[in-house]
């Protein structure tokens, strides 16, 4: 209450006397706009915060109280000064001039007058109005009077309002206080509720963490037992095999002496058997010579045969009746011809190579081995050496490959180790091709000697490769077929006219043994040994009766023991040289056929084979070495 502005009593009319009595003071109160009045009134009714309003004076009053109330405005005083001092000096004897001079005086004082005059009824007209002015603010100062009145009275109301709504307000913001505690105090009971919860969370995931680990501990534990008792019987099955393998390792140990005695047994036995082998092939002869004859085909079935008649198991006859008795030839022609065997046109590919087999065993015992296939064209040389589809017509080329195989894993157990290498040529033409270089561009071939001794011989730029299984071997012979095939197709009917040779060397090592030795296996499949008057061809035909004919030299001049055997004559007795005539076992297949037609040239291939046959070479001997260091 003490902040309310009490009315300022000196303000009016009756307690200021001297302020509005007075008619300057009234045409003050008159020339006051109504914005000054109204700015009065506040700085009368305004609360009191710079004190007591009668201290401060209105800004206009002090304007209106500039008003000026000289007669004579300040300029034309200036100007008649100005004149006085600026008018010439008059001499004293000079009345006329003098009284120019005041007649002028008079002149400007009597102006001076009549303005003063005009100015006395401005003033006089503006008093008035100064005096009017008054008299509505006067008026004006009543209604504000009563109006302040009025506000003083709302202003008390308010102002108790006002304390009342203190009170409210007080106790509001003590209870807001209270609330605003309570507040905090329950934020704080939250938040401590909220850890409370998250640490029951946490206790309740660790609980359950520690349900899941005592379930799983009881199943480990569980397990554990079972692992235990199966741990017990186990260590007593442990004992007790301990036990047997104590007993096993003295049964081992015995079985291995018996075993090693045992080997040593074997090995001696296969080295007997294999000395007796060679007894029996040396007995036998080292060009052996069997004679095949092929079935007609069922294409050929319409074509007359001559009469063959296989007297022994060694011995066959072939008998022809010329017909014809115009011919030179009239009458029955009959040969008879013996051989190491006699195949039938029933003879299948495994009777075939049980004869052969034995010279296989010998490539294998470490000899040097050569089987070739003699007859002419057609008489089933490429059928009995590489045969047809299928392993039932598998020839004696694949054949003596999986002999080797199967005998590798015998030889291995015995302690040799094989190491395989095969290659494919081809002579056409007195030409050496590789026939595992499929590529156009072949290099040149020639077949040059191993040592000095010249016992052994090898052909350069040959492509060898190393195989180690029967499948390998048979890719490697398919792969050659299709490249001979291929060059037949360049060149027809070239695979009759060329000489095909597989060339399998074996190289085999026993270290217990501190033995080793090596050896080749040649299997030859001749070109067509039909004479010059049936052919065609007769460049090719020179060159393959050539290569037979010195094939036919070759061994008429071992027959006969000459000192000088012309192997080098043609390529194919020089590659076969040291299987013809040096430290070798050769065998040779005469094929023929039965027909009528043939009848001639089956006559020469069987005189040709009883010429092989009848040749004895040099006792073969096994190419094994000692070795000192492996
Ligand atoms: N013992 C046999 N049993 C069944 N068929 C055979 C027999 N011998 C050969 N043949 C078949 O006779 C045909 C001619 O045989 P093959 O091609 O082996 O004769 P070749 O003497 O090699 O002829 P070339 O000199 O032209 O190579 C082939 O179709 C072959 O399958």
């Amino acid at each position: 209450m003490s902040r309310i502005p009490k009315l300022p009593i000196s303000n009016t009319k009756e307690n200021r006397p001297g302020l509005l009595n007075r008619p300057i003071s009234r045409t003050i109160a008159n020339s006051l706009s109504d914005a000054d009045k109204k700015n009065l009134l506040l700085n009368h009714t305004r609360p009191l915060r710079n004190g007591p309003t009668t201290s401060a004076p209105a800004p206009r009053l002090k304007r209106a109280a500039t008003v000026p109330t000289t007669t004579i405005p300040a300029a034309k005083v200036t100007k008649i000064e100005k004149k006085v001092t600026v008018a010439p000096k008059i001499p004293p004897y000079d009345y006329k001039a003098r009284f120019n001079d005041l007649l002028e005086k008079h002149k400007v004082i009597k102006g001076e007058f009549n303005d003063l005059k005009d100015k006395h009824v401005e003033v006089s007209d503006e008093y008035e109005k100064v005096k009017e002015t008054a008299q509505s603010s006067a008026n004006e100062r009543d209604i504000l009077k009563e109006k302040l009145l009025n506000t003083l009275n709302d202003l008390r109301e308010k102002t108790a309002e006002f304390e009342r709504m203190k009170i409210d307000y007080e106790i509001q913001k003590h209870e807001n206080e209270d609330l605003h505690r309570k507040t905090k105090l329950l934020e704080e009971v939250t938040s401590s509720l909220k850890k409370k919860t998250a640490e029951l969370d946490q206790l309740q995931a660790d609980f359950n963490d520690l349900t899941r680990r005592h379930t799983s501990l009881k199943e480990e534990t569980e397990a554990l037992r079972v692992l235990s008792d199966h741990l017990k019987k186990v260590s007593i099955e442990f004992d007790k095999l301990q036990l047997d393998y104590k007993e096993s390792q003295e049964t081992i140990t015995k079985y291995k002496t018996d075993a090693e005695a045992l080997q040593n047994i074997l090995a001696s036995m296969y080295k007997e058997q294999r000395d007796l082998r060679n007894t029996i092939q040396d007995l036998k002869g080292n060009i052996r010579v069997y004679c095949r004859v092929r079935p007609p085909l069922d294409s050929e079935a319409s074509k007359p045969l001559f009469n063959l008649n296989v007297i022994d198991a060694c011995s066959i006859e072939v008998e022809k009746i010329e017909l014809n008795f115009s011919s030179a030839r009239k009458g029955k022609s009959q040969h008879a011809f013996s051989f190491d065997g006699i195949f039938t046109p029933h003879a299948s590919q495994e009777d075939v190579f049980a004869e052969v087999s034995p010279m296989v065993q010998s490539a294998l015992d470490g000899y040097n081995v050569c089987i070739f296939a003699y007859g002419q064209t057609g008489s089933g040389k490429t059928y009995t050496m590489e045969g047809g589809c299928g392993t039932e017509q598998y020839g004696i080329i694949p054949r003596a490959f999986n002999m080797i195989f199967t005998c590798m894993e015998d030889l291995k157990r015995m302690g040799w180790e094989l190491t395989i290498k095969a290659s494919f040529l081809e002579i056409y033409n007195e030409v050496i091709y590789d026939l595992l270089n499929s590529s156009k561009d072949q290099v040149s071939h020639e077949i040059k000697m191993v040592n000095s001794k010249g016992t052994d011989i090898y052909v350069s730029n040959l492509k060898e490769e190393e195989v180690k299984s029967s499948h390998d071997f048979i890719r490697l012979m398919i792969f050659a077929q299709r490249n001979r095939q291929t060059a037949a197709t360049l060149n027809n009917e070239r695979s009759s006219r060329s000489h095909s040779v597989a060339q399998i060397k074996i190289s085999a090592i026993n270290e217990k043994r501190k033995e080793k030795f090596t050896s080749n296996l040649n299997l030859v499949d001749l070109a067509g040994s039909e004479s010059g008057k049936t052919t065609q061809r007769m460049d090719e035909t020179k060159h393959i009766n050539r290569s037979l004919s010195e094939l036919s030299k070759v061994i008429l001049s071992l027959q006969t023991n000459q000192s000088h055997i012309p192997y080098r004559n043609s390529k194919l007795t020089h590659l076969l040289m040291p299987s013809l005539g040096g430290n070798s076992k050769t065998l040779m297949l005469v094929n023929i056929n039965q027909f009528d037609e043939c009848f001639g040239e089956t006559l020469n291939s069987l005189r040709f084979a009883t010429k092989v046959n009848s040749c004895r070479t040099i006792k073969a001997k096994k190419n094994l070495t000692m070795v000192d260091t492996l």
